[in-house]
């Protein structure tokens, strides 16, 4: 039985633990008096970076590229829990390099489940994203690729000491590079809000409860499973428009500069195929992996049961936040607090 007493004392690689979501997983797993928290990431200087702000003897700096087997199984061997965050996860660079995307988002995710297995680790959370359903581009070819990946391997070995299971999740507010840093410089130095597409709608989630997502996959995973967290969304015009009202701007200059490469109008959590199986956990959703063995006449002859009208989760036809709704998400953030500290 997996429960947060769990954590206590043991030994949880982070691949990808320097990263936004990583650290604050990191940080999480230290507040949950794990005993020693792996940081596994291919940067020296973002590594030295948080050994100085985080000043914490339990924690050690794994160097390595989840490309290369031998590095990812150093910081496998002696882990009780891995959580893979690793991952290339921009969709324009992955969209001029594909094989960059292929290489550490499948092979790189091949060789954490492999490493974990071989090592004896417990349990393997790998993160995904919306991207990755109906995928349109790269980054979320590449990431459907290495759910199929995970969710073959505890097919395969149903006998295995490692438990996976697979998160998915949107829009991190606030994550680097995003859309809402961005309309926070330009707001901040009077340009106009850059805005692709005024109708497209994004999940919008913080990265608390990205961690809370993944937590509970810890916590309740069977083999194979899926998690999502019911989120709400907001259009990009309600979203430019929120952020602008909480910088004490009522009127921001907009500028249309159309929808980018590989992008879609909607983002989908959830397939209606994944939507027919999935168990409502209250604040997620749970999808069962199919379990069915390598008996191909399961999958080629008999079928699934018929397909009811159930719709695909989206961020269409999820609860839609209007801009008072977004305002009140977006001062949930530390970042808007201490940007508002600051102009205050
Ligand atoms: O100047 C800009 C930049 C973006 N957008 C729009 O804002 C939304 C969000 O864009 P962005 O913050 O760049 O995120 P995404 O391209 O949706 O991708 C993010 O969200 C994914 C999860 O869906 C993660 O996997 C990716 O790593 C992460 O970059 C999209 O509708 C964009 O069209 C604008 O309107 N103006």
């Amino acid at each position: 039985m997996t429960d947060l007493s769990s954590i206590r004392g043991a030994t949880v690689t982070v691949t990808g633990g320097t990263g936004s979501f990583g650290s604050t997983m990191v940080r999480h797993l230290l507040r949950r008096d794990a005993g020693e928290v792996r940081v596994f990431s291919r940067d020296e200087a973002k590594q030295d970076e948080m050994r100085s702000r985080f000043s914490d003897a339990r924690l050690r700096f794994y160097l390595g590229d989840v490309r290369d087997y031998d590095s990812v199984a150093a910081a496998m061997v002696g882990a009780d829990f891995a959580f893979h965050a690793a991952a290339l996860k921009q969709v324009p660079s992955c969209e001029f390099f594909p094989m960059q995307a292929v290489k550490t988002n499948v092979t790189g995710s091949h060789n954490v489940l492999q490493a974990a297995s071989s090592a004896g680790v417990e349990s393997v959370v790998l993160l995904s994203t919306d991207k990755a359903v109906y995928p349109v581009n790269a980054m979320g070819m590449s990431k459907a690729l290495m759910e199929k990946t995970a969710q073959a391997f505890a097919r395969n070995n149903p006998k295995s000491r490692t438990r996976v299971s697979l998160t998915r999740y949107g829009n991190v507010m606030y994550s680097r590079g995003s859309v809402i840093p961005r309309f926070v410089d330009q707001l901040q130095s009077s340009s106009p809000l850059t805005i692709t597409e005024p109708t497209m709608t994004r999940f919008l989630m913080s990265l608390e409860q990205s961690v809370d997502l993944v937590e509970y996959a810890f916590l309740h995973a069977e083999p194979g499973d899926l998690f999502v967290r019911k989120a709400p969304a907001a259009t990009i015009e309600v979203l430019a428009k929120a952020v602008a009202r909480v910088m004490g701007i009522t009127e921001p200059q907009i500028e249309r500069i159309g929808t980018r490469h590989g992008e879609k109008l909607h983002e989908t959590l959830l397939s209606r195929e994944e939507m027919l199986k999935a168990d409502d956990h209250g604040d997620y959703f749970r999808v069962p992996l199919d379990a069915r063995s390598m008996q191909y006449g399961l999958f080629f002859e008999e079928g699934e049961v018929a397909m009811t009208a159930v719709d695909d989760y989206t961020s269409e036809n999820t609860t839609r936040l209007d801009v008072d709704g977004t305002i009140g998400l977006l001062q949930t953030l530390p970042e808007f607090d201490a940007l508002l500290a600051v102009t205050r």
